[in-house]
C-alpha cells in the first residue's frame, strides 16, 4: 500500500473583508511564495468575490490559485445576488468553499444543499472544499464524531470518487476564538474522517486532501499541520496579513 500523502494546500478564506486596496496584501502573498515554500505548499487565497477576478488576472503567471467563498447549486437564473460556479471559473477561481459553517448558519444551507453546490462546482471545473465540524454543545456531548460523519454523508457529493475535492474539518467552537482542539482530538477527526473517505469512495477518499481550520496563526501551525492525517490548512482571520498566512505554510519547511 502506498504511504505517499497528498501535497499540503494551505488556503485562505478571507470572508466578508477586503476592499481594492487589499490586492497590496494579494501581491505581498504572489511575492512571498519562494522557491521553497513552492517545492513544499500549494496556496490558495478566497477573498471576497468582488476580488476574485483582480486577484486572479495579479496571479497569472504564478501557482497561487484563487477562490470563491460560495456558489449557486444552479449554472444560471433567477437567483438574485447569488454567483454560479461557472461564474467563478469564467473570473478565474479553481476552488470554491462550499457548506462553510457561516453560511450553513447564515444562510440556513443543509448538508442536501452542500452536496448540490459541491456537484456545481465540479461540473463547472472548480475544486470544491467541502467544510464540515461541529459545535462545542455536539463535541461536549460526546457527539462530535457522528455529528461531523453525518455532515459527511449528507454533504460529499457521489462525484468525489472521480474528481478532486478537498475536505476542511472546522470545529464551529475554534473558528476566530483562538481556541483550538488538542492534537489529539484534531488526529481522532482527521483519521475518523480519512477512514470515512476511503470506506465510501477508495483509493480517492485516500488522496483527498483534509484541512484542518480553525485559529490556525503562526504560533500553532506547525503543531496542528503536523497531525496525521491533516493535509493543510484553512486560515481565516491570519490570511489577511500576507506575513501571517506565508508563516503558516512555511510550517512545512524543515
Ligand atoms: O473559518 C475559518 C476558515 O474558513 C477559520 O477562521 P479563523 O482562522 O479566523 O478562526
Amino acid at each position: 500500500m502506498t504511504t505517499e500523502r497528498p501535497r499540503p494546500l494551505v488556503a485562505g478564506n478571507w470572508k466578508m473583508n477586503g476592499t481594492r486596496a487589499a490586492t497590496e496584501t494579494f501581491s505581498a502573498i504572489l511575492e512571498g511564495y519562494d522557491a521553497g515554500l513552492r517545492s513544499k505548499v500549494d496556496l490558495l487565497v478566497c477573498p471576497p468575490a468582488t476580488l476574485i477576478y483582480l486577484f486572479a488576472v495579479a496571479a497569472v503567471g504564478t501557482p497561487v490559485k484563487v477562490g470563491g467563498q460560495d456558489c449557486h447549486a444552479a449554472t444560471h437564473g433567477a437567483h438574485t445576488g447569488d454567483i454560479s460556479a461557472a461564474m467563478l471559473a469564467d473570473v478565474g477561481a479553481s476552488y470554491v468553499i462550499v457548506g462553510h459553517s457561516e453560511r450553513r448558519t447564515d444562510h440556513g444551507e443543509t448538508d442536501e444543499m452542500v452536496k448540490a453546490k459541491a456537484r456545481a462546482a465540479i461540473t463547472a471545473g472548480l475544486t470544491p472544499i467541502v467544510c464540515v465540524g461541529e459545535t462545542r454543545e455536539e463535541r461536549d456531548a460526546g457527539r462530535a464524531l457522528a455529528v461531523v460523519g453525518a455532515q459527511l454523508a449528507g454533504s460529499m457529493p457521489e462525484e468525489a470518487a472521480r474528481a478532486p475535492v478537498v475536505v476542511a474539518y472546522e470545529p464551529v467552537w475554534a473558528i476566530g476564538t483562538g481556541l483550538t482542539p488538542t492534537v489529539v482530538d484534531v488526529a481522532e477527526m482527521h483519521g475518523f474522517i480519512r477512514q470515512s473517505l476511503v470506506d465510501r469512495f477508495g483509493a480517492a477518499g485516500r488522496n483527498m486532501r483534509l484541512l484542518y481550520g480553525g485559529s490556525v496563526k503562526p504560533g500553532n501551525a506547525r503543531e496542528l499541520l503536523g497531525v496525521a492525517e491533516v493535509d493543510g490548512a484553512l486560515v481565516g482571520g491570519a490570511s489577511l496579513v500576507a506575513e501571517d498566512f506565508l508563516a503558516i505554510a512555511r510550517a512545512y519547511m524543515a
